[in-house]
């Protein structure tokens, strides 16, 4: 970890999906040991950020409790976690903006830190292997043209406009648990606190 002071940054966190794998339910409030998932998050970025969005599609009065800002979709169709990007960088008080999935509430505070501490006017991002990973990632403020045009031509994968976006790398080993997502009823009812 640097002793770098990080940039003041907004947090958003992606809560609006259609949930299939747990047969539909809204995923940021299902529960984890206890307490819904997007409880876990707040707790996690709290700390980094006095911008803490969030990006959902329904039970907006649900998700207000943990958030500074909340953004819903402009449409009830699902359009997709760029739907969401694409919203909470429109309204992010602060340059650099952190961008997390609900359902990741293994992510620390030394990745988070990691993240942050790239922060620069390209997108950084984590990589496991080859692999991108665009949903953890931290966004200039000043990408969101670039969104907005490919959004507007049909492009709807955050990983593949990203890429075009020359991202810094935050490497992460293949099967970091802090990436592991809570996406099932089954890993959410095996998964432990503790690794
Ligand atoms: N705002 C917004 N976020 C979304 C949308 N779809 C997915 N996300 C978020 O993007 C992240 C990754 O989503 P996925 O796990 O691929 O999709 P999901 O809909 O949540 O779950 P499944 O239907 O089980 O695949 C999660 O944090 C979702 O909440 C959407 O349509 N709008």
């Amino acid at each position: 970890m640097s002793d770098k002071p990080l940039p003041p940054c907004s947090v958003l966190l992606l809560s609006g999906g259609r949930g299939q794998r747990l047969g539909g339910l809204d995923k940021g409030l299902v529960e984890w040991q206890g307490r819904p998932l997007i409880a876990w998050l707040h707790e996690r970025v709290r700390p980094f950020t006095d911008d803490l969005i969030i990006s959902c599609n329904r039970n907006a009065d649900r998700y207000a409790t943990w958030a500074d800002q909340l953004v819903q979709d402009d449409s009830p169709d699902y359009p997709g976690p760029l739907a969401g990007i694409r919203a909470g960088l429109a309204v992010a008080r602060h340059e650099q903006v952190l961008v997390l999935p609900c359902d990741a509430p293994k992510v620390d505070d030394a990745l988070i830190n990691d993240l942050l501490a790239a922060a620069c006017d390209h997108p950084v991002m984590v990589r496991q292997g080859n692999f991108w990973e665009p949903l953890f990632c931290v966004l200039p403020r000043a990408v969101l043209p670039v969104l907005e045009a490919g959004w507007q031509a049909g492009e709807r994968s955050p990983q593949r406009i990203l890429r075009q976006l020359n991202p810094v790398a935050v490497d992460c080993s293949e099967g970091d648990p802090r990436l592991a997502n809570f996406n099932t009823p089954d890993l959410l009812a095996h998964s432990p606190l503790k690794d």
